[in-house]
């Protein structure tokens, strides 16, 4: 996994990473954005993307003997990041591959009326996805509908964890949250 880590850092940094003045979702302003969607939307990150995150979120599986059926978060920024580790799960171990969904950010004021879109089922037991966590809101809301609509979310995987309160914010509604790098080590 080193290589694959080296070539996704290298990657992210190369399209995603950007300075400059940005408002960020919460409403707070910074002086560094992290254009995940750049990267997830690259082909070749995505699949570095499935890889890393496939191999994160199966150990997490096998080491505390979950047992998980789903992966999906907030679109948009989520939505090729569970797709991509979706992909990497049916490839790599078939027996154990993870079905793949998206939140939409307010229930669809249409059709059947859902937030929750794509392979998921109530009753399911969930990892929850984020590109990027500042606040953590955002993941948060996700897992708000995720349960609103009866799934359990086991624990969460983010591509980038800003390092401002939002692991921690997360992580006192007691879901883990698995960063595959922080700001700390991508800009390191
Ligand atoms: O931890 P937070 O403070 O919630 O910030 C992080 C969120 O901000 C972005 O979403 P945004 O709604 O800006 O964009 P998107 O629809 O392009 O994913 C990003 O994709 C994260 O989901
Ligand atoms: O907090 C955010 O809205 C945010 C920060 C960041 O670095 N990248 C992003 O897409 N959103």
């Amino acid at each position: 996994m080193l290589q694959i880590t080296a070539d996704l850092k290298a990657l992210l940094l190369k399209k995603s990473v950007r300075t400059g003045t940005f408002t960020l979702a919460s409403g707070k302003q910074s002086d560094l954005y992290i254009d995940c969607r750049m990267t997830a939307m690259d082909p070749f990150g995505a699949a570095l993307i499935g890889e890393l995150g496939w191999h994160a979120v199966r150990s997490k599986i096998h080491s505390e003997k979950l047992s998980i059926q789903a992966i999906g978060g907030m679109t948009l920024g989520a939505d090729p990041i569970s797709l991509a580790i979706g992909m990497a799960s049916a490839r790599n171990h078939p027996e154990e591959a993870l079905q793949v969904f998206t939140v939409r950010k307010e229930p669809k004021g249409h059709g059947a009326g859902k937030q929750i879109e794509g392979n998921f089922t109530p009753g399911q037991n969930i990892v929850v996805v984020d590109d990027v966590i500042t606040t953590g809101g955002s993941t948060l809301k996700a897992i708000d509908a995720i349960e609103r609509d009866g799934g359990v979310v086991k624990f969460a995987i983010v591509l980038v964890d800003r390092e401002e309160g939002g692991r921690e914010a997360i992580e006192a509604r007691g879901i883990h949250v698995i960063p595959l790098f922080t700001r700390s080590t991508l800009l390191s």
